[in-house]
């Protein structure tokens, strides 16, 4: 449907925004990391792969509930305007809160990595959306992976497991014995 014909389905002046899906994207099911996305195809650097609508949590309901749960793992940082306070002095409303935002639609399932990251997203704070964009031309068959930043709230598959043969202990010892 056309943002026309859309906008004449609604009775009262509406902002249409355009949503995006890019053609040949997989879920794939049973990852080291669980559900991911890949690219079924080859897809070109800067091609727009999703437009996500998010639901912005209030700052309390996420402090008191939402952390505690699996949820959390779904939520991105996001700036809060609570649409009631004021600043009591000025009257003026006050500065927007950091809180989180769920993220619906495909979205969620992108996975991490630190240095495989070949997707980048940018939030549209006024729309609630955020835009998945590859950051470079993606071969078929490749994770699509965004970063969640540095503070992961789960272990990270791809960390290098720290090597414990008896060497690497010896050396360990020995750093010990020159600290003592
Ligand atoms: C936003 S969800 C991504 C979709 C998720 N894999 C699923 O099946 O629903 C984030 C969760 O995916 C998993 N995940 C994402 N990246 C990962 C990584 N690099 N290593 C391990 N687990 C990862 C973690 O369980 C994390 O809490």
């Amino acid at each position: 449907m056309s943002k026309t014909k859309a906008a004449a389905n609604v009775s009262k002046k509406v902002e249409i925004i355009t949503l995006k899906r890019a053609e040949g994207l997989l879920l794939v099911i049973d990852t080291p990391k669980g559900r991911g996305v890949f690219a079924g195809r080859d897809i070109p650097g800067r091609t727009v792969l999703e437009v996500s609508p998010v639901l912005v949590l209030d700052p309390t309901e996420n402090e008191e509930h939402i952390k505690k749960t699996d949820l959390y793992n779904y939520t991105y940082n996001w700036p809060y305007t609570s649409p009631t306070k004021t600043d009591q002095v000025s009257g003026t409303r006050t500065p927007p809160m950091q809180t989180q935002a769920v993220v619906l639609g495909l979205g969620s399932m992108f996975n991490h990595s630190t240095l495989q990251q070949n997707v980048g997203w940018e939030r549209d704070v006024k729309n609630l959306l955020v835009t998945y964009t590859t950051l470079r031309d993606i071969k078929e068959g490749e994770e699509l992976c965004i970063s969640y930043g540095p503070r992961l709230t789960f272990k990270d598959v791809e960390e290098e497991p720290l090597d414990t043969s008896p060497e690497d202990w010896t050396e360990v010892l020995n750093i010990i014995d020159l600290i003592d």
